[in-house]
């Protein structure tokens, strides 16, 4: 059958909620949303299969963007699409991806790492997966209550399989960490097997509908050949065989950091939709007093607010992609045995998922605060998106943590930069800032990217040097190295935003030469902006670090304001250029039609509290003490 993917989910009836699910109860929710998942995964299978066949050309994109609207809140399949059939791909053996990568397996799976006592430092992951030769079996183990594996998406009620990271032991040897698959559940009853206890974590911030889960083994038992084998065996006399790099276990965790970058752009592209749409209805206060009221856009205060939030989606979007692009080289290098570029592709991933996740959260909630009190409403969708973008920066590597992984990398270049030995190309100007080659400051985008490359080698040496006067004091590294943690975090963050206005412009620049010179004109100006309002909220670091004056400053400040004006009649175009459907935004406030007041009744009409004129509690409760009042 051929069809067109954005219709034919569309037109998927049970797929869409004439009850908001707000009103439903947390259980309601995940029946609600499994039910939907699983329609969503059978036309999945049928695409795979080629059952049905699609007419437009961006079909697992699409379904993956209609999900947003189907789900509202999050698919519960989301980690046995996205994690566990990715890991099996990536560091399963070819034998083993051709008995678990069928498309009609029973198995639906989930990524288990994280403990309830470890999440961000795995090596402390406490679950063992012992080997017992006499068998050809692992035995996993949960030796006690932080032991417990939590979090885990799907783990709760969905999955009957998962892959589970825990300590190998073979003949009381610790190797570390290593990745195994599981069974949990009987795949016809979908009891848990015996040795297994597994359930619900309860209600979070967000993520209602993806059933995170606990789960714990008692000597539960699992073939040999279930340890995921395409980097390290173990054989089955108890031979152990290394890896060629012992971080390639961690590859899922990297993947999924480098493809977070696009979901956060989507969800940047939504809120800025949201709010500008409203913004462009919204009438509040005139500019001057014998005027009528204007909208809401017209105040530059609020389109400093919005217009930041469309060039980051722009930004993350371009950034996203070009880590795609490395991924997949650095991929195909280590397929050929070569590691030498998973080091700096690790520092980049850490960073710029820290960052895209710090940022869309805190810019989604701008959004939401630019729509007002409206903005407040479920029914406006901002608060979802608020409650599903911020958990990115926890989830996958926390925030800190994660910096500090690439504050790990800056310190390594800083060190050969100080002994003077060479360096790569990507780091030369942390020798011009050793030998003091400062470039005169220029009010430019190129200027800019000078600037935050100055910040880049002064706050690593602020760092670097805090961690060796601690050392000299008599300091362990590691001791040393958390005293000084707070100025190597702000060095990677100051690294990351170097990366984004450097690949963004440089990007845009080459993609100007490629459309017309109308839209060249509009993307440049959006590039020109972020670059601008990031070296305004760093003026205090541009101060101290590079060549900046007062008056330079005051300039930029001029042509930022310049920008916002050249970006406001397009604004509402910028906006319906991300193209996202009413059905995936799913917001009263940002429909494509302006109807907003209207839809907002619309809305309240659905609430339970208004299906009857007097509610019973009125009988039940108000009425006894206000008629008692009265007496
Ligand atoms: C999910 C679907 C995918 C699709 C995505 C699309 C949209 C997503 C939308 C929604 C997502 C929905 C759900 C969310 C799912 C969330 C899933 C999870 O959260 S899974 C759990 C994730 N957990 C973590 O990320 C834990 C973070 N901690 C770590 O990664 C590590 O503990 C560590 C901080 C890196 C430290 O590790 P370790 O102690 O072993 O390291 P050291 O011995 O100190 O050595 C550091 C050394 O190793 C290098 N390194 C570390 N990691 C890697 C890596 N991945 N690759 C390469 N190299 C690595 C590091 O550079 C150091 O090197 P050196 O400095 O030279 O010593
Ligand atoms: C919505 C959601 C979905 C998830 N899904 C999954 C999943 O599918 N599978 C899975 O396995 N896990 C999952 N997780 C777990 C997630 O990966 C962890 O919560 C995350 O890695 C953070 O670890 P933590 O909770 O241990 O935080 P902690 O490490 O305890 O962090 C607490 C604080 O300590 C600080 N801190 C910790 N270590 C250091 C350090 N070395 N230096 C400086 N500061 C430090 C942090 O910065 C933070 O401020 C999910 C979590 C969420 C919220």
């Amino acid at each position: 059958m051929m069809i067109h993917t954005n219709n034919y989910i569309l037109n998927i009836k049970e797929l869409w909620d004439d009850v908001p699910e707000e009103y439903l109860s947390h259980k309601e929710r995940y029946e609600n949303a499994i039910k939907k998942a699983f329609i969503v995964l059978k036309v999945l299978r049928q695409l795979h299969t080629g059952n049905i066949q699609i007419t437009d050309h961006r079909t697992p994109t699409n379904v993956y963007s209609i999900q947003d609207g189907i789900f509202r809140n999050v698919n519960p399949l989301l980690i046995h699409i996205g994690l566990f059939w990715s890991t099996i791909a990536a560091q399963a053996s070819t034998e083993q991806q051709a008995e678990w990568l069928q498309p009609d397996s029973s198995m639906i799976g989930t990524y288990v790492q994280t403990e309830l006592g470890h999440g961000s430092f795995i090596r402390g992951i406490e679950t063992t997966a012992t080997y017992d030769s006499t068998t050809d079996e692992f035995i996993l183990h949960t030796p006690r209550l932080s032991a417990y594996k939590w979090w885990p998406g799907g783990l709760g009620n969905t999955a009957n399989a998962c892959l589970v990271m825990a300590q190998l032991y073979i003949n009381g040897t610790c190797h570390g960490l290593h990745i195994f698959l599981a069974q949990i559940r009987d795949f016809d009853t979908h009891k848990p097997l015996p040795g297994i206890k597994v359930g619900e974590i309860g209600p979070k911030m967000g993520f209602n509908t993806a059933d995170n889960g606990f789960l714990g083994f008692d000597n539960h038992r699992i073939p040999r050949t279930n340890m995921l084998m395409k980097n390290v065996q173990v054989l089955r006399d108890g031979t152990y065989v290394k890896p060629k790099h012992d971080k390639l276990t961690y590859g899922s965790m990297l993947l999924t950091r480098v493809t977070l970058i696009s979901d956060l752009a989507y969800q940047l592209s939504k809120a800025a939709t949201i709010a500008v749409r409203y913004s462009a209805v919204r009438r509040q206060s005139p500019i001057k007093s014998n005027e009528p009221e204007r909208q809401i856009l017209d105040f530059v205060s609020q389109q400093h607010k919005l217009f930041i939030t469309i060039a980051s989606s722009h930004v993350y979007r371009v950034v996203g992609l070009w880590m795609w692009n490395s991924h997949k080289r650095v991929t195909a290098d280590i397929h050929e045995g070569n590691m030498g570029q998973l080091p700096e592709l690790h520092a980049l991933a850490c960073c710029l998922k820290a960052i895209s996740s710090r940022d869309a959260s805190a810019l989604v909630e701008q959004c939401r605060l630019a729509c007002g009190g409206h903005g407040y409403m479920m029914a406006s969708n901002l608060p979802q998106i608020y409650a599903y973008t911020t958990a990115a920066v926890t989830y996958e590597g926390e925030y800190t943590v994660l910096l500090l992984q690439t504050a790990r990398y800056l310190v390594k270049f800083w060190r050969l930069a100080a002994e003077h030995k060479p360096l790569p190309q990507n780091f030369a100007y942390f020798e011009d800032y050793i030998k003091k080659n400062f470039e005169q400051w220029r009010n430019s985008p190129e200027g800019i990217i000078e600037g935050f490359k100055a910040i880049v080698a002064g706050k690593t040496k602020a760092a670097y040097d805090t961690l060796q006067c601690n050392l000299r004091n008599g300091r362990e590294f590691e001791e040393a190295w958390n005293m000084a943690s707070v100025q190597l975090t702000n060095a990677s963050e100051a690294y990351a935003r170097s990366l984004l206005c450097e690949v963004f412009w440089k990007e845009t620049v080459q993609l100007s030469t490629k459309v017309s010179k109308s839209l060249a004109i509009v993307l440049e100006q959006l590039a020109e902006l972020y670059l601008m309002y990031w070296a305004l909220e760093k003026h205090g670091d541009l101060l101290l670090y590079s060549t900046i004056s007062r008056n330079d400053i005051e300039a930029l400040q001029s042509r930022y304001e310049e920008l916002l004006a050249l970006i406001r009649p397009n604004a509402v175009g910028l906006v319906d250029a991300f193209d996202i459907r009413d059905e995936v935004l799913c917001s009263t406030l940002g429909a494509y039609d302006g109807r907003v007041y209207e839809r907002m009744m619309e809305e309240a009409s659905k609430s339970p509290l208004n299906e009857d004129v007097v509610n019973e509690s009125f009988h039940k409760y108000i009425r006894p003490v206000t008629m008692k009042n009265k007496l």
